[in-house]
């Protein structure tokens, strides 16, 4: 392809060119810049917002639309992609798109240019083969911030959507939401996220006389225990039991001979929809106020969290998308809540939406990779999907 010259619109050309524009969150890499070549071309009109926050890389973002009417369908997702890690560990380059034995390698393959590949394909195939005078709308929401802090990306491209009084009905996030084969499981919903900071205080001395000073590192160890033994809750109809992780103990500690003043740990909580970050940082507090018995010295920092647990109720919408996935795979999706969270968490508050995607089993691993025929069969999902939302009555 010469730099101006466009892919053909298979979802395999699409996906090669997205994989060959080294997007890594925060670069843009070329890949929302083809993303609107292509839209335009189609009729689509295209805007390219780019947000700022002082202490976060400035990020771009593109949304696109077509028609102005209702009903209005959106899609979303993104094009940034993490890090390749060691590069000649790869068995194919990640980001030369290479196809061997039916497998599409590189980084975003799954996760997910593949994805915004298919529903690229989709939208453009079917506008081509009905006009641009639809009745309805078609939307294309997507960042180039989902791996990173999230935070110019999605959740701004939303209010910014919002204040243009853009509305839409229903939205499809294309994320892989398949554990091991394509049609296998629809995310719903999706659990919320809480990172806790722990520093147990203690008094710096000599090893040798430890009645002098005050070691922080068993009160440390007794709290985190104190954390981990007990099962936050049981799970709900919707969603798995809450679990809590410990993510990283620090003293940083250079001598042998010297008792630290302090010792921290991180840990962070995926939970489900019997709490909000303020009810579960409450018992946070509670398990480590009884665990510490007024006998060790801590202090709890618990940053905001933007990742609250939310479920979308099914309904016709997700019948059509499980009806599009029957039809292309013969498999009956299961609706789930599992895995980490996603940036459904923001878009949820402007229109419903459920996620729908590639198998993600190689995602953000070295090797990334996707089945040719699975991205051929994603667009005969999305290309049903559209043709029976513009079909209702
Ligand atoms: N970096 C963002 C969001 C982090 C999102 C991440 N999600 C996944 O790994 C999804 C994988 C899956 O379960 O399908 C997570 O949950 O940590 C931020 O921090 O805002
Ligand atoms: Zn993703
Ligand atoms: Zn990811």
């Amino acid at each position: 392809m010469t730099p101006d010259a466009l892919p053909d619109r298979s979802p395999l050309a699409l996906a090669q060119a997205l994989i060959r524009c080294p997007s890594v969150t925060p670069e843009e890499g070329g890949a929302l810049d083809l993303l609107a070549r292509l839209l335009e071309a189609a009729g689509f009109a295209v805007h390219r917002p780019r947000f700022s926050e002082p202490g976060t890389p400035d990020v771009e973002n593109l949304f696109a639309r077509i028609g102005t009417g209702g009903p209005a369908l959106l899609f979303a997702g993104h094009t940034d992609v993490v890090p390749p890690g060691e590069t000649g560990a790869w068995r194919h380059g990640p980001f030369d798109g290479t196809v061997a034995d039916g497998l599409l390698y590189g980084r975003g393959a799954v996760d997910m240019k593949g994805g915004v590949a298919c529903m690229l394909a989709a939208a453009l195939d079917f506008v081509a083969a009905s006009g641009p005078g639809f009745a309805g709308s078609i939307g294309f929401l997507i960042t180039g911030d989902e791996e990173g802090p999230a935070v110019n990306g999605t959740v701004k491209l939303l209010d910014w959507a919002r204040a243009r009084g853009e509305r839409f009905d229903h939205c499809l996030l294309g994320e892989p939401t398949n554990p091991s084969a394509l049609g296998e499981m629809i995310k719903i919903g999706r659990r919320g996220s809480l990172t806790g900071k722990l520093t147990v205080h203690g008094r710096q001395g000599h090893v040798a006389y430890p009645h002098k000073a005050e070691n922080p590192i068993p009160g440390l160890l007794r709290l985190a225990s104190a954390l981990c033994e007990q099962p936050i809750d049981g799970g709900t109809a919707h969603f798995d039991a809450s679990n809590l992780a410990f993510t990283t103990i620090d003293v940083g500690n250079p001598a042998t001979n010297v008792i630290p003043a302090e010792a921290r740990a991180v840990f962070n909580i995926r939970f489900n929809e019997s709490w909000t970050a303020e009810t579960l940082g409450a018992e946070v507090r509670r398990r480590l106020d009884a665990a510490a018995g007024g006998s060790i010295r801590f202090t709890l920092d618990l940053p905001p969290s933007n990742a609250p647990a939310f479920l979308t109720q099914p309904d016709a919408f997700t019948d059509l998308v499980i009806a599009a996935i029957e039809a292309e795979t013969g498999l009956r999706p299961v609706l789930s809540t599992t895995g980490g969270t996603s940036d459904a968490r923001f878009i949820k508050d402007f229109c419903p939406v459920i996620e729908f995607g590639l198998v993600g089993e190689t995602m953000h691993q070295t090797d990334e990779c996707v089945a040719v025929a699975d991205l051929e069969r994603l667009t005969a999902i999305y290309r049903r999907l559209i043709a029976s939302y513009f079909a209702r009555p």
